[in-house]
């Protein structure tokens, strides 16, 4: 599965603890990233990570453009919700284009978890389905 991790400044402890804690299941699907985040994680952890742009130069943008052409599987997304953000819009627009497509999205610690077990209990089997008609 193609996994997008993604932290506001605030939420980047967060992220890699959860990284760190979830590091077996993670290591076994293809992961990507925003710029700051997805150093911050292979620092931590050394899991090989795509980084695209960072949050507020395009990265969200970026993600949402493999959302859109369906080549991303689950979205987590450590939002700060009490700091204005210079791309608010595009951090909305991210969050808009998971709910298009249905890709499962988590905003906080909680449901990332969630997400996270469900993935190793095979809960995203529809994902391969929809993937695999599509020749991916
Ligand atoms: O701002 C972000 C998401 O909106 C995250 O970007 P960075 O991972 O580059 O800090």
């Amino acid at each position: 599965m193609k996994i997008a991790l993604i932290a506001h400044d605030k939420k980047k402890a967060d992220m890699i603890q959860f990284a760190i804690a979830y590091q077996a299941i993670l290591e076994k699907h293809e992961l990507y990233a925003t710029g700051t985040t997805g150093l911050r994680i292979h620092e931590a952890t050394g899991l090989p990570i795509h980084r695209f742009q960072s949050g507020p130069l395009g990265g969200d943008q970026e993600i949402g453009a493999m959302i859109a052409q369906n080549k991303m599987d689950m979205v987590i997304f450590f939002r700060d919700p009490l700091t204005a953000q210079p791309h608010e819009p595009d951090v909305s627009a991210l969050i808009r284009l998971c709910d298009v497509y249905s890709i499962p999205l988590a905003t906080n610690m909680g449901t990332a978890e969630i997400l996270i077990k469900g993935l190793e209990r095979g809960d995203f089997a529809w994902r391969k389905i929809i993937n695999e008609k599509q020749g991916e």
